[in-house]
């Protein structure tokens, strides 16, 4: 078998949303095809991937550098031993080829992308959903058959009162999520004020997590800090600049309850500083690194093998992104869950089309791959790219 052709094209998600960082009237994301000769079912299996929200389409490097790179090879250089497969680990040798350490900007965005339609055509060609295959090659052999999910949303638009806010989280909580998250960052005035009302219409603080992207200084942290710790949330997310880890460790002192971290961080190097340097506690925090911005589910590995050597537990991490990769990733190797955007980020948000989310959890699509084709709207999209 051989890889025929990679595909690439980037695709618009913009809408008025904006956190407290970036505003996504330009957003776009890159859609790969990987085209391989492998026939089941009479057509060509095809892996496909995207990157997730807040980084923008890297067609640059994946047409001058990564597709390149594979296509100069010969199969035997990136197929398993016995040359039925593609092996992901040799794949990722090769799109890395003459890159230095460090600094990782978005080429570990563009390797991600990559990665992500990579392990949907292997296990396409295994013809095995790629959570079990997970679980089989690299678990327990045990993988969940459903995942926690919470419904990320809460973002500042214009003309967007408390009262839109609060249909907005209950639209949520009548989809069967149980957990549902706000951003937070502008002002500690209004953000006290849409908190207060959004927890008017979730069970308890423990349903609602709150996200600052990162906007905040030190002082402006603790001062959240202290607003939110009588709420007891489910998490404080990404109180500071996500290089910070001082600040992170700080801010730990003041504010006692769950806090999440890590979707900004691209490499196994800077998850490992976080974990180093960043005060995050393995009993009471989340970490959310995104294998699609950070180098693929190859990377992830060695992040999950770093936590593990720490004493972190796989069940801390849910992941950022929405995506299906981190779905499978987290049903086969045992993560504590996956955020979801409903509505949002569309056809890219939101899991198989007939399987509803109940009391929080949503169940594993059995279709060979990563799913994608449970996925009506998004499927158009991608077979548009591979089609192009
Ligand atoms: O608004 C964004 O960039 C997305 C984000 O942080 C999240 O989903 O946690
Ligand atoms: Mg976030």
């Amino acid at each position: 078998m051989r890889i025929v052709e990679i595909k690439e094209q980037p695709v618009p998600i913009s809408s008025s949303i904006r956190n407290a960082y970036i505003d996504f009237s330009k957003m776009n994301v890159s859609v790969v095809a990987i085209i391989t000769d492998v026939i089941k079912n009479g057509k060509p299996v095809i892996g496909y991937g995207f990157n997730s929200n807040g980084r923008y389409a890297q067609s640059g490097i994946i047409h001058s550098r990564m597709i390149p790179r594979i296509m100069a090879k010969k199969p035997e250089d990136y197929l398993t031993d016995d040359g039925t497969n593609l092996d992901p680990f040799k794949l990722w040798k090769i799109m890395m080829t003459d890159e230095k350490p460090g600094g990782h900007g978005e080429r570990s965005v563009a390797v991600g992308t990559i990665d992500m339609a990579i392990w949907d055509a292997v296990a396409k060609i295994e013809e095995k959903p790629l959570y079990r295959l997970l679980s089989e090659r690299y678990g327990d052999g045990h993988p969940d058959d459903k995942v926690f999910v919470y419904a990320a949303g809460g973002y500042y638009q214009p003309g967007k009162d408390d009262t839109m806010l609060q249909n907005e989280l209950k639209g949520y909580l009548a989809l069967g999520y149980s957990v549902v998250k706000m951003k937070i960052g502008n002002s500690l005035e209004e953000d006290k004020r849409r908190i207060e009302a959004a927890l008017e219409v979730v069970p308890s603080g423990k349903h609602l997590a709150v996200d600052a992207n990162g906007r905040l200084n030190l002082e402006q942290a603790i001062a959240y800090g202290e607003m939110l710790a009588p709420y007891d949330l489910f998490w404080y997310e990404e109180a500071g600049d996500p290089l910070d880890f001082e600040l992170q460790h700080e801010l730990g002192k003041h504010y006692h309850n769950t806090m999440a971290t890590g979707e900004n961080l691209f490499s196994m190097q800077d998850a490992r500083n976080l974990i180093r340097y960043g005060g995050m506690d393995p009993e009471r925090d989340y970490l959310q690194f995104d294998c699609a911005l950070s180098y693929g589910l190859v990377e992830y590995m060695r992040t999950l093998k770093m936590l593990k050597e720490n004493g972190w537990s796989s069940r801390r991490c849910i992941p950022h992104g929405g995506h299906q990769m981190s779905l499978n990733i987290a049903a086969g190797l045992g993560l504590g869950g996956n955020e979801s955007y409903p509505g949002i980020f569309e056809p890219f948000g939101g899991f198989a089309d007939d399987i509803a989310i109940e009391d929080g959890y949503v169940a594993m699509p059995q279709v060979p791959g990563i799913g994608f084709e449970t996925k009506a709207k998004l499927m158009k999209v991608l077979e548009g790219v591979a089609e192009s």
